[in-house]
């Protein structure tokens, strides 16, 4: 049995000991829990019953966008350093990732337009459209816009130099066309790239890599798309044609983000195949 103050017994025939035992890790302050669910704070006051799930979902969103940056931030480079298999290996997490963050708008779809509308009012002029890490999630993938940077108010400079910094960088596509030229294409071109990539689908057996590295973006760019579509129809279903906390119009405003597509050039060489 060991010793220390933390509580010693014995549970399914092995010893175990629970407690601090003299600032040993555990599992909450591995985890910083006591900061992690300290940070839910209502902005209705009385409080409205589903504003907990509202930031809830919202914090589970940006901690898994975190992630997807770490990711991709990694695939980038191992495009960049020619190890197309890790590339490859971080995108397919990434997708993973992607369609649970799909799959959550079920959950907060749990909370009628009515529940909604009692702190609503309250958010103003918060939005999404405000989130940092998603931008970035943008322009790392290759959706540089540089006019998000002015459009964004209340942005801290920590905030904008992370921004600055990712329009500054290479994107996933820039790093997918060093793996072209490595391979030995001209890629000074659209026309160029466009005769690239039709090389390596016609020849998979010997750009097998590259190919599916390809495959691997284009499945990052279709989930990204399916985000945006499930989204407005959740705004659809919970604001209907009113404008955004954000200052937007709304859902027409997100309908016209719908188009948005990182890699036009790998979508239209599917009507060269
Ligand atoms: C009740 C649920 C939601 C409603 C009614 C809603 C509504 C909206 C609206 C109206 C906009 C346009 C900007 C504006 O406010 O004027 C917007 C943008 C956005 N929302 Fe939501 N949203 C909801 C949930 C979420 C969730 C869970 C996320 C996850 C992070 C999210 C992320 C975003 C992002 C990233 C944008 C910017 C999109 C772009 O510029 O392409 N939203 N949302
Ligand atoms: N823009 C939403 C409010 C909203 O959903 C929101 C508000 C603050 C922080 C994040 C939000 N999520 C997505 O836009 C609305 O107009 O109802």
């Amino acid at each position: 049995m060991g010793s220390g103050d933390g509580v010693a017994g014995q549970w399914g025939g092995v010893d175990v000991n629970f407690g601090e035992e003299g600032g040993r890790l555990t599992y909450g302050s591995y985890l910083r829990l006591a900061d992690l669910l300290d940070q839910q704070r209502l902005e209705s006051d009385p409080p409205a019953h589903d504003e907990l799930l509202f930031i809830t979902i919202h914090q589970v969103y940006e901690l898994w966008f975190k992630q997807i940056l770490h990711e991709l931030t990694a695939s980038r480079d191992a495009m960049l350093n020619g190890e197309l298999w890790l590339a490859e290996h971080l995108l397919r997490r990434v997708h993973t990732i992607e369609r649970v963050l799909t799959q959550q708008v079920d959950i907060l779809e749990t909370m009628t337009p009515q529940d909604f509308g009692e702190f609503r009012h309250r958010l103003s002029p918060a939005s999404g459209f405000q989130s940092v890490q998603f931008r970035e999630i943008e322009f790392l993938s290759a959706a540089k816009d540089p006019s998000f940077v002015r459009r964004f108010r209340g942005l801290t400079e920590v905030e904008q130099e992370r921004l600055r910094r990712r329009l500054e960088e290479p994107t996933l596509w820039d790093a997918y066309l060093e793996v072209l030229r490595k391979a030995g294409f001209d890629t000074d071109s659209e026309d160029s790239i466009r005769d690239a990539l039709r090389k390596v689908a016609g020849d998979r057996s010997h750009y097998a890599a590259i190919w599916e590295l390809g495959e691997a973006l284009l499945q990052h760019d279709e989930l990204a798309a399916a985000w945006r579509a499930r989204h407005v129809v959740m705004v659809e279903r919970m604001i209907g044609t009113k404008p955004g906390t954000g200052g937007s119009s709304g859902a027409s405003y997100l309908r016209s983000r719908l188009d948005l597509r990182y890699y036009p050039l790998l979508w239209n060489l599917r009507s060269a195949l």
